[in-house]
């Protein structure tokens, strides 16, 4: 179980700050498949960078703490701080427009050889990631190539291989079927769902596409404005969306730049809409396991 405690983010230019996550508590159970939706630039990157430990200037945790619930190879409970000792290992990332960051000149097979926790004997190495990425659908002739010699949803397979070769606890996947079309998207995430299966561990999937979200998620995460404004089981969410926000993302796909969501949020007022942000909402729960933004003296936190 992982739980983020009144996490705040931001970004420091020059001499402005932006929050981009602001004031995040929730608790992440084992075992289930997670998604994350909301508009761009709502702080859904951001939160997965803090969460997955890559914490890096101009980015910084301005306020709040992440406890994982997992310990380290030297016994130690997992923070922000040293959770990046354990990447590979205990937690994975699956980047935004991954498929690209192969490095180009480097052949699959030094891939796997090349990232952090692989043990030093290469051919073993070599033998075992060779018969893995035959279960993930990729041909053995794969380990061989260049990343340019290999199509994008065989190239996103080789990032899922490498993100769930040592089994972690919690895999966050950041837009992980973006740019594929649509045949191979549905590959690529009933392949990330039959391994959560298989593993029992935890995927946290950030995705635009609400459709994606319904099928293979079991919790919902609604972001907007960096804060996390309804979060509950998926079906709940899908069949009684309770915050303006969500049920406008369930209705229509928000596009870019859309600035009419913004008026009819200012409007939302009753649903937890731009006067909630005014005054500090805190996650209540409407119906078991389903929170939503309210303020304060509605409720209690999540
Ligand atoms: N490196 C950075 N430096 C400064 N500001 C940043 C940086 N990265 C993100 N931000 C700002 O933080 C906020 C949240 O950005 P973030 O990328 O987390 O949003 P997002 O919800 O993931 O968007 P998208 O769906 O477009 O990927 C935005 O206002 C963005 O401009």
């Amino acid at each position: 179980m992982i739980r983020l405690n009144d996490l705040k983010i931001s970004y420091r230019i020059g001499n402005r700050t932006i929050d981009a996550v602001d004031g995040v508590t929730l608790t992440i159970p084992d075992n289930c498949v997670v998604g994350i939706a909301g508009e761009s630039g709502s702080g859904k990157s951001t939160l997965m960078k803090a969460i997955y430990g890559d914490i890096q200037s101009p980015m910084y945790l301005s306020r709040g703490s992440i406890d994982y619930g997992l310990k380290g190879a030297d016994g130690k409970p997992l923070t922000t701080e040293n959770v990046r000792k354990e990447w590979f290992k205990s937690i994975s990332y699956v980047p935004q427009s991954s498929m690209n960051s192969l490095n180009p000149v480097i052949r699959i097979r030094d891939q796997f050889i090349d990232f952090p926790g692989t043990d030093s004997n290469k051919k073993r190495v070599l033998e075992r990631a060779r018969a893995y990425i035959g279960k993930l659908g990729l041909p053995p002739e794969a380990m061989d190539s260049y990343p340019h010699q290999l199509s994008g949803g065989m190239r996103q397979r080789v990032m899922i291989a490498l993100a769930t070769f040592f089994q972690p606890e919690l895999i966050i996947a950041d837009e992980p079927t973006t740019a594929l079309d649509v045949v191979v998207q549905k590959e690529i995430l009933m392949l990330l769902m039959e391994l959560q299966e298989q593993m029992g561990n935890t995927i946290l999937v950030v995705s635009h596409d609400m459709g994606v979200h319904y099928q293979v998620t079991h919790k919902m995460m609604i972001m907007y404005a960096g804060r996390v404004v309804e979060y509950g089981d998926t079906e709940s969410v899908f069949a009684d969306p309770q915050h303006a926000y969500t049920k406008m993302l369930i209705d229509s796909l928000p596009t870019i730049g859309d600035d009419s969501l913004r008026g009819v949020m200012a409007s939302a007022a009753g649903a937890g809409g731009d006067r909630a942000y005014r005054v500090e909402p805190v996650l209540v729960e409407v119906k078991p396991n389903h929170f939503v933004a309210q303020p304060q003296n509605a409720g209690a936190a999540a």
